[in-house]
């Protein structure tokens, strides 16, 4: 029983201090100024209670200057004492406020950070969600902090309070009979205050524990249900896109029925928050008034046999009141630790995740002529969670400069062979090399630079489109009007007010909404700017009209230059201008070659081409 609480009380804190560690990371101050708050805070009540014992005493010796110099001196110290106290807490409070800004910038940089299959592990994510939407319901880490401000208080309090009552209870009664000096003895005080408390924190004990699992059982479903509303509310009706939808389909009525099951749960969570929340003050009240009393009674017999002045009845009452109050909100700020950290670990869990495949330290060689060339040898991946392999035995040559065009039927598993290539995920079995070696080796970013991609479901940001392309807010003017013309995407931006300095979607009024085929030429822009040697285009061409697509097919050679270039498409049309053609069919390379000799071979390629001849005919 003893084990199994040490083993929950450290484990508790082991969790809080890593959660400390984060709050550290994002205001280095704000623990050392909580630190020096509480030992601040808990001097006050000390210094006024030891001062007034003096003045007590000084005054009822009739000795008026000197209490007045206590008087004067007991001001003095308060007012400095309290005026540093309320600046620092001014200060963590203000800190306390941005604490959770500066969660959410720390978990998006780290995402950021992360490998692909980590931040796409649905599981690590939901736990995420949980833990902010945890750290929202909860005050999140400031009322981490503020609990182990609160905590550290009390345990200082109770600390002084209990040097107080050593020495009160070793002072030795001087008169009274038999039976007041036997209750002033040193042990027969000890042990009544002891089992006094003892009594009181028992009782309002088994009051935190029914309490505790009812907040538990609130807070987390109250979590939960903000989570459905905050999707139903801000994913779904803040949503341009899914306002299509709701509106073609009729779904008001869906949605209304959603919010009023979610509210029906959420406001009898409130009132049985009131309930608890009242029952623990009833609680405190009767364990408070019980140890008062026991320890009043033992102070008094203290002053009638004359052990201590009567000065000191205020200050060692005073003090025990500080214990009392310190010993059982310690119990209520422990369970609040354990509860909040309960909630917040997923968070630092998450924080703490650390990559394992991006280790590879080889630098990129630099070549100016591009000299560069891919490998897959003998290439099975299956995507973490899946039962069975997306990709069977790949082997397949990136060669020099060759235009390669990947065709196949959905889900055949030609995006997870370009994930594969830029490293999103590493193979199950095989390697992947370039120029002999196993890219596992290359720094990571050095090997992605060498790409340009432009995936299916494009993405463009908040920015100008200029900035969209350089993904820079420093970038080359002349470059990007190059790109833009490359990507046929010239004509409509020049015809725009602020041409590329127009801002793409980002709230504003002077934002434009850039129709899919925009969007996507912007996008080719982008892959065209960086230079890179390999350039990837997943379905480039997906969302363009035909006269941009046959554009695009047109200058395809000029775009790509003297690149390596990798090409998606289900458009066979764009097999054409591609000299080599990689075929997938059921996660496996099933025919490679020019249009031509796959043409003659009729296969899956053939029946592909001749699916869609019939409408060029
Ligand atoms: N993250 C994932 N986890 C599990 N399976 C996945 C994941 N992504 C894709 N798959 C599965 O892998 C298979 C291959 O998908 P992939 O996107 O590579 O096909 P594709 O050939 O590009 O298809 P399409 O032409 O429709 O774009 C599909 O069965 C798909 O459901």
């Amino acid at each position: 029983m003893m084990f199994n609480r040490w083993h929950s009380f450290k484990k508790t804190h082991e969790a809080g201090f890593r959660l400390l560690n984060v709050v550290k990371q994002i205001d280095r101050d704000l623990i050392p100024l909580s630190l020096i708050d509480a030992i601040l805070s808990t001097a006050m009540p000390f210094v006024t209670l030891v001062f007034s014992a003096r003045i007590i005493d000084k005054l009822l010796e009739r000795a008026f200057t000197e209490a007045g110099w206590f008087v004067v001196w007991m001001l003095l110290t308060l007012l400095v004492i309290g005026g540093i106290s309320l600046f620092i807490q001014y200060r963590t409070k203000l800190s306390q406020k941005v604490l959770q800004t500066g969660l959410e910038i720390l978990i998006r940089k780290k995402g950021m950070e992360l490998e692909y299959d980590i931040i796409s592990d649905s599981e690590a994510i939901r736990a995420l969600r949980n833990a902010e939407e945890a750290a929202k319901y909860n005050g999140g880490l400031g009322h981490l902090v503020h609990t182990y401000n609160e905590l550290l208080k009390q345990v200082l309090s109770a600390t002084t309070a209990i040097v107080f009552a050593v020495i009160f209870c070793l002072t030795q009664p001087q008169t009274g009979g038999t039976i007041l000096k036997g209750l002033a003895n040193p042990f027969v005080a000890a042990v009544a205050l002891l089992a006094a408390w003892i009594f009181g924190l028992q009782l309002s004990k088994n009051q935190s524990v029914k309490i505790k699992a009812l907040d538990d059982q609130i807070a987390e479903k109250h979590y939960i249900v903000e989570n459905q509303i905050g999707y139903w509310i801000s994913d779904v009706l803040y949503d341009t896109e899914s306002g299509k939808t709701i509106r073609v389909n009729g779904m008001e009525k869906m949605i209304d029925i959603n919010i009023d099951n979610f509210m029906n749960q959420v406001l009898p969570l409130y009132k049985s928050m009131g309930i608890s929340s009242g029952k623990r003050i009833l609680s405190e009240g009767i364990e408070s008034g019980l140890f008062s009393i026991v320890s009043y009674f033992f102070v008094l017999v203290k002053v009638v046999t004359d052990a201590v002045t009567i000065g000191a009845f205020t200050q060692y009452a005073g003090a025990f009141l500080q214990f009392h109050q310190a010993s059982s909100k310690m119990v209520w700020s422990e369970s609040e630790v354990n509860r909040i950290t309960k909630n917040l670990v997923p968070l630092a869990d998450y924080l703490d995740r650390t990559n394992k495949r991006y280790t590879g330290t080889l630098p990129i060689e630099k070549r100016t002529d591009n000299v560069y060339e891919i490998e897959f040898h003998d290439v099975s991946f299956r995507y973490p969670g899946s039962t069975t392999d997306t990709l069977h035995h790949i082997n397949a040559k990136i060669t020099l400069k060759n235009k390669l065009a990947v065709v196949g039927r959905n889900g055949a598993g030609k995006t997870t062979f370009i994930k594969l290539l830029c490293r999103l995920y590493d193979p199950t079995e095989g390697v992947i090399t370039l120029n002999g070696i196993d890219i596992r080796k290359y720094k990571y970013d050095e090997y992605l630079s060498l790409f340009s991609v432009v995936f299916q479901d494009f993405y463009l940001f908040s920015a100008s489109i200029a900035e969209n392309i350089a993904i820079s807010k420093n970038f080359d003017g002349d470059k990007v009007t190059k790109c833009l013309k490359k990507a046929g995407a010239f004509s409509f931006v020049s015809g725009l007010e602020k041409g590329y300095d127009t801002d793409i979607e980002n709230g504003t009024n002077e934002a434009i909404d850039l129709s899919g085929g925009q969007g996507q030429k912007i996008s080719l822009a982008r892959a065209l700017y960086k230079e890179a040697p390999f350039v990837i285009l997943d379905e480039p061409t997906a969302a363009l009209d035909p006269i941009s697509e046959a554009e695009i097919y047109k200058r395809f050679d000029e775009m790509v230059e003297d690149k390596t270039s990798v090409y998606i498409s289900h458009r066979m049309s764009s097999c054409r201008f591609c000299h080599d053609i990689l075929v997938f069919e059921n996660g496996a390379i099933t025919e490679r070659g020019a249009h031509d000799i796959l043409l003659k071979h009729k296969g899956v390629y053939a029946a592909l081409w001749n699916a869609q001849a019939q409408y060029y005919a």
